[in-house]
């Protein structure tokens, strides 16, 4: 028997929901200190995450922020959070991003919004990394959520084919009728894997392909997990 909710009962679960994300992009901010380099990924979460580093750096805080995305750049701008590009910084103090899915080592996949790239890169630059989700993006096996690739245009059918053959359906992303193009000019494979047995293996695979710039599996970088819980947060410390 299918169980159907109540647009009412919907309602309240899409609240609650972004309760979570709010409260983890809010706990987030109590990492930064003055005076650090912060990595600020992308998406509904880290929204809540820059609303509030806004406002503690009208209040004085110190720090300087490179962006994921030219999404996040814009978001921050507007609230005249100071932005820097690789060329003026030589660390990062801390990288802090949301995830489409958090296993229970702390392996995340990400790129539901495309910004896998960018933000993978911060990541691994970065000396702490911290991941902020609601408790639905936590799971026992990577795979409940589909795995985003960027590959280069010339050629994404080959590639295309080459990661199916790794089990998987894989299609090319679309936003309103057109091929989503990435912040890097590039394509966004969505793979749909019905199970993913060992995320690290599938990773390198994946990576091997002529034509793939990176996926969406994190494998081994978080630091740490802040999940919203109602209007609390649990922290997962790595292992
Ligand atoms: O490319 C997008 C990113 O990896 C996002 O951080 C991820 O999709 C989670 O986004 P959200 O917080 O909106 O669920």
């Amino acid at each position: 028997m299918k169980f159907r909710c109540t647009v009412k009962e919907r309602s309240l679960i899409l609240n609650n929901n972004e309760q979570e994300k709010r409260s983890a992009g809010e706990k987030a901010v109590d990492f930064i200190k003055d005076g650090m380099t912060v990595g600020l990924g992308t998406g509904s979460t880290v929204y809540w995450l820059i609303q509030k580093l806004g406002k503690r750096v009208s209040e004085g805080l110190k720090v300087k922020c490179i962006p994921t995305s030219i999404h996040t750049e814009r978001l921050a701008m507007n609230l005249e959070i100071p932005i820097v590009t690789f060329n003026e910084i030589d660390k990062i103090d801390i990288a802090i991003d949301g995830a489409d899915e958090v296993d229970k080592d702390l392996n995340v996949i990400k790129g539901g919004g495309g910004a896998l790239v960018r933000e993978k890169i911060i990541a691994e630059f970065a000396d702490q990394f911290i991941v902020i989700v609601d408790q639905k993006k936590l799971s026992e096996q990577l795979g409940k959520h589909f795995l985003p690739v960027e590959v280069t245009p010339f050629g994404w059918q080959a590639t295309a084919k080459y990661i199916a053959n790794l089990g998987c359906q894989v299609k090319l992303r679309e936003e309103d009728e057109k091929i989503f193009v990435s912040d890097n000019d590039n394509y966004i494979l969505d793979c749909y894997f019905e199970k993913i047995e060992d995320a690290a293996k599938l990773n390198e695979k994946i990576k091997m392909i002529t034509g793939v710039v990176d996926t969406g599996l994190f494998i081994d970088m978080v630091d740490l997990c802040i999940v919203g819980k109602g209007s609390d947060t649990e922290i997962i410390k790595k292992q």
